[in-house]
């Protein structure tokens, strides 16, 4: 693949395996490893239309202790969903498990009637999720274009042209300079913003997004995220985002789901007043998510 980039052009060799995309979960949970090379093996032609993605009684125990459980909620397609909870409450380990990094302990999650696991290559390839700190792996020395050339290639995107997009995104979001630094050598927003070039151009069918307003993107990279996920969702893809803050679920989302201590406590859409059983009985950390959440 060789990729223009201003007046240079980076070469890469084909078919080099590097640890990216999906084989993140190789990285982190070593027992959901992939056989090196399955990525390369999928069908083809699987990218179709993924009306929902559901979790049923979805649970998951970290050394006995449940960090998410009783989990049941359904995400549609063409909507944008905001989950929300205080610090602890399960956000990034719903992520984990939607996205089929981690197994769960117990129930469910469905892609449409399709059920997601870490071995399952062909449901992983229709979700990506990003990380508030992706895109700088620790202790990996190859650039950024090398690391989302090797995404393209985990997700076996192939479409003509894809190296003038990718040029191109370099452009609009003003990173042309760090193409070929380590990857390591980043700055946070930078990092991100590689990572978000991966996310467009693969474009799965459903957007995981951990605290994306954390990451460190300027204004432009804002403005242009929040474009791209209106459209994701326009085009019937689903996204759910975290974030601390309510007023980006009351801005952006269809639909808000709450986490308290790994419970499902609330799923609506944004500008409702919760239960007042709910609130009432909520600690300070969670009433200030519901009231941010409810109407004005
Ligand atoms: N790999 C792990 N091993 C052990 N416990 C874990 C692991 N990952 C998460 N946990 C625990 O699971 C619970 C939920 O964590 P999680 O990171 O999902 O919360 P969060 O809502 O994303 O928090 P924050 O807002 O602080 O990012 C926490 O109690 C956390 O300590």
């Amino acid at each position: 693949m060789s990729i223009p980039i201003g007046s240079k052009k980076l070469d890469l060799p084909a078919n080099t395996y590097y640890d990216a995309g999906l084989s993140k979960s190789c990285q982190t949970h070593p027992t959901n490893c992939l056989p090196p090379g399955l990525t390369r093996t999928i069908v083809k032609g699987l990218l179709l239309v993924v009306e929902r993605i559901s979790l049923v009684q979805a649970g998951r125990v970290f050394s006995g202790k449940w960090a998410l459980r009783g989990i049941d909620a359904t995400l549609e397609a063409g909507k944008i969903y905001a989950l929300l909870g205080a610090n602890g409450a399960g956000k990034s380990t719903l992520l984990q498990l939607l996205a089929g990094w981690l197994p769960l302990s117990e129930g469910r999650i469905l892609l449409d009637e399709s059920p997601m696991r870490p071995t399952a290559v062909h449901l992983r390839r229709k979700v990506m999720l990003l990380e508030e700190s992706t895109g700088r792996p620790r202790g990996v020395q190859y650039t950024p274009t090398r690391v989302l050339c090797q995404a393209i290639q985990d997700y076996d995107v192939q479409r003509s042209g894809i190296e003038d997009e990718i040029a191109d995104w370099y452009d609009r979001l003003d990173v042309t300079s760090v193409y070929d630094k380590e990857a390591r050598s980043m700055s946070k927003g930078q990092a991100y913003k590689i990572s978000m070039i991966g996310l467009f151009l693969i474009a799965p069918n459903v957007w995981l997004l951990d605290e994306p307003f954390s990451a460190g993107l300027d204004a432009n990279g804002l403005k242009i995220l929040e474009t791209q996920l209106r459209t994701h969702a326009e085009r019937g893809g689903i996204v759910l985002f975290t974030s601390q803050w309510p007023e980006h679920a009351r801005r952006l989302a269809d639909g808000a789901l709450v986490l308290d201590e790994g419970k499902l406590v609330w799923i609506a859409p944004p500008r409702q007043s919760p239960k007042p059983e709910i609130a009432v009985a909520a600690q300070p950390s969670l009433q200030a998510v519901l009231q941010g959440l409810g109407p004005e």
